[in-house]
């Protein structure tokens, strides 16, 4: 681990480093996005180097595209791969039942159809990101740029109908514009009293016509790797904490949660 990280830094490197350890050669690896995410990169393409792991990668993001070649990983589209055997990817806030909010960097949608794509999805975040309730951070929603303004309205006015908005609803800005998204697309970033029922939040959402996706993540994680300000990491499952403490997997037969879950 580098010397240097700043405490947030060596959680998120350490929660990348344990996460990496479940990669074995021959799978189809969903490439998360994020700076999180881009610590499992950069430790994939490590491994290629060292070992020879042999990994088809296919990215999140065209962020992720770009790291992922550049540390040597061999990438696909998801039509090439078609099905993942692992998602590796960070998140905004997870809860105890490791639902997810996601989107902060923008790559909600990619990540969506990645990890739903995915026979397991481990999610890998820092200590902070875990929270009793989701909802403290906003709510990153994908839109349309045709008639964004009119969506916008429509999602607002259906959140005060729900009695969840807090402060307004406000485009993600780029500088001066909008943000776009590598599907072209805009985000309205939701500031949310409380989510409640995050399942239905998230299918009244999508039910907006302009609205592509939203960064609620239900019933898709599988496992998140917590990383520690000293480096240590804690692994959680839906059944409630995985004592586990830094070891590496000792189980190297392909189930990659064979490790005491
Ligand atoms: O759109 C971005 C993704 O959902 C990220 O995985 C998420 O924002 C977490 O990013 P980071 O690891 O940088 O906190």
């Amino acid at each position: 681990m580098p010397e240097t990280l700043s405490p947030i830094e060596r959680a998120k490197h350490a929660a990348a480093w344990r996460a990496s350890a479940y990669v074995e050669s021959g799978m189809r690896v969903g490439l998360g996005t994020g700076s999180t995410a881009a610590w499992m990169v950069r430790r994939l393409g490590e491994r290629v180097a060292e070992e020879g792991l042999q990994i088809v990668g296919v990215p999140t993001s065209s962020r992720t595209a770009d790291l992922a070649r550049q540390v040597g990983l061999t990438v696909a589209s998801l039509d090439e791969a078609k099905w993942l055997d692992l998602t590796i990817d960070g998140a905004d806030e997870f809860d105890g039942a490791l639902n997810l909010v996601k989107g902060g960097g923008g790559a909600l949608l990619q990540e969506k159809i990645v990890a739903t794509a995915s026979d397991r999805m481990i999610v890998i975040a820092d200590a902070a990101k875990e929270v009793s309730a989701l909802g403290s951070f906003p709510l990153p929603v994908e839109i349309v740029p045709f008639g964004w303004q009119t969506t916008k309205a429509l999602v607002v006015e259906t959140l005060v109908n729900m009695d969840v908005l807090g402060r307004e609803a406000t485009l993600r800005m780029n500088d001066d514009v909008p943000y776009v998204t590598d599907e072209g697309n805009y985000i309205v970033d939701l500031n949310l009293l409380r989510i409640g029922n995050a399942r239905q939040l998230s299918l009244v959402l999508n039910q907006i016509p302009g609205v592509v996706e939203n960064g609620l993540f239900i019933d898709v994680c599988d496992m998140v790797v917590i990383g520690h300000g000293d480096g240590a990491v804690t692994l959680r499952d839906p059944s409630g904490i995985a004592a586990h403490s830094a070891a590496l997997p000792q189980n190297e037969s392909g189930n990659i949660f064979a490790d005491g879950d």
